[in-house]
């Protein structure tokens, strides 16, 4: 069988240095089919099967075999002091990768018997282009072969990569480009600065080079000072939302502190993402007879995230329930402990803040306002337990405890919230209720730029609240799939660790 030599054009890498990998093989397209039994090593589209003849020379033994060739292959590099041109790396669930027969460390001696020491890699490249028919490859194999952990990794990536963009990657045309909140699989970690990873759900086969996440983490101290100003994450916003509007109030007057406090839980809130530029996720199924997972809302204020969550409640309040607030404001007549709030003096308050029981808490007129932990982590055992939180809240919801599914709510374009909320009502800061003003969609819209430039990346869900019917009923399914379905989580949630 031959390999048919590519008559459509090629892309070579422009200036790439020399220390620089070199894909082996490249990109490029294919308009009319090619030959059955053929394939081309340039772009890799093949017709299986397919072969192409590697010649190995191990000690003095010298064999030939046959291979099929999918696409993708492997990078190529030069030793600088020898000039020996060695495969860098096999790229996982390639062309190279399949046929099992070239590794990490091959030396190529010739290509369709031409040498190429003391060749640039992309000069090897050219003698492969120019190659006709059959190609084949002389190689002295490596002689210890580093021992490939088959441990799957699964990461979510809390940082954005582009390939293009990195001046350092070896081989930008193998290297894979994700954005915050993707859902990676590393299938090759062997090297400790390039790892080799699909994005999930993955088409393709082939793996892309990333950076590891020690390189990663690097990096982005290395260029923290290159990136866009972004105010600290732990800057209060004035999002609130929740059944009580005193709480909403507080919530929205600057002064809500998530629990546990800023200041001490920082490390994951507020720098996590440079701390670590990966998390590493498992997939877990809630079985019938775990606690619910916790559904946390939140959005920019005014977007509808106490509305929505008030028509799930309403639609089955046996399945579904708020928690009930704690306050240190005095009973009105008409109000019950337990009931509207739960009542209770500023000592206890001061306490539960202490010991670290608030979910988030903030003072409104004087009186402080709380969400208790213990109270979501009673409700949960019985029933669905929905929150509306603040950004700074995220992490405090995200345990191993409470397992929370966070559900972003999204404004719709501007001409949709005319149209939409024409009826509609806001709620001021001043306890005031009017209708929307023009200024009003678009603070929306500027805090829910804000806000998904931030915390994009720990999103379970993304609901836009256009129609109001629609959304209900995509938060019922997004609601029903988190206590159904497997989802990715965080996989200190599943083997909690000693870290905090
Ligand atoms: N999709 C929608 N279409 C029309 N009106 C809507 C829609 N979603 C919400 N509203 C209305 O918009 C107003 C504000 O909604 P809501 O009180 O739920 O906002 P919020 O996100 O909780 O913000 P805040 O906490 O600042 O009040 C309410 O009058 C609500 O009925």
């Amino acid at each position: 069988m031959t390999i048919n030599s590519c008559p459509y054009p090629v892309f070579f890498p422009k200036a790439i240095p020399s220390f620089h990998e070199v894909l082996v093989v490249l990109q490029s397209f294919h308009s009319p089919p090619l030959a059955p039994h053929s394939v081309c090593l340039w772009c890799l589209n093949s017709t299986p099967p397919a072969s192409v003849s590697v010649t190995r020379f191990h000690m003095r033994f010298i064999y030939s075999v046959f291979v099929s060739f999918l696409p993708q292959g492997a990078t190529i590099k030069r030793n600088e002091a020898t000039g020996e041109i060695f495969v860098a790396r096999v790229i996982h669930g390639g062309l190279a990768d399949r046929s099992g027969l070239l590794h990490a460390g091959d030396r190529i001696i010739e290509v369709n018997g031409f040498p190429v020491n003391g060749l640039e890699p992309e000069q090897v490249i050219q003698v492969v282009a120019k190659s006709q028919g059959t190609i084949m490859f002389k190689v002295v194999p490596i002689t210890e072969r580093p021992v490939h952990n088959q441990t799957m990794l699964y990461v979510r990536a809390m940082a954005d990569y582009s390939p293009q963009q990195d001046p350092s990657i070896p081989c930008a045309d193998a290297g894979m480009g994700f954005k915050k909140g993707d859902v990676l699989e590393i299938v090759d970690q062997t090297d400790a600065l390039w790892w080799q990873a699909r994005k999930l759900p993955s088409i393709s086969a082939c793996a892309g080079l990333i950076p590891s996440t020690n390189l990663l983490k690097r990096k982005q101290r290395e260029f923290w000072w290159s990136q866009p100003y972004q105010p600290h994450g732990c800057i209060q916003t004035r999002e609130c939302s929740g059944f009580r509007r005193s709480m909403r109030l507080c919530r929205r007057r600057s002064h809500s502190i998530s629990q546990p406090s800023c200041h001490s839980r920082c490390a994951t809130t507020c720098h996590g993402t440079l701390a670590s530029p990966y998390e590493e996720v498992v997939r877990y199924q809630r079985l019938p007879q775990d606690t619910y997972r916790l559904i946390a809302l939140l959005g920019p204020s005014g977007v509808g995230v106490n509305e929505l969550r008030r028509r799930l409640i309403d639609i089955n309040p046996g399945i579904f329930q708020g928690p009930i607030p704690y306050t240190t404001r005095a009973p009105k007549s008409y109000e019950e402990s337990g009931r509207e709030y739960h009542f209770t003096s500023r000592e206890m308050f001061d306490n539960m803040v202490y010991n670290n029981k608030f979910l988030e808490y903030g003072e409104y007129k004087g009186n402080m306002y709380g969400t208790s932990i213990e109270t979501v982590k009673e409700i949960l055992t019985r029933k669905i337990c929905v929150v509306d939180i603040e950004p700074n809240a995220i992490q405090a919801v995200r345990t191993h405890e409470l397992k929370a599914y966070i559900i972003y709510v999204k404004p719709p374009s501007m001409d949709r919230l005319r149209q939409t909320r024409q009826d509609a009502q806001i709620t001021t800061n001043y306890y005031i209720n009017r209708p929307f003003k023009d200024e009003d969609f678009q603070d929306m819209e500027d805090a829910a730029r804000k806000m998904e430039s931030h915390y994009w990346h720990l999103f379970d869900n993304v609901i836009v609240n256009d129609s109001l019917q629609e959304a209900c009923l995509q938060l019922l399914t997004a609601v029903r799939r988190a206590q159904d379905e497997p989802q990715w989580v965080p996989a200190s949630w599943i083997r909690p660790t000693n870290q905090p």
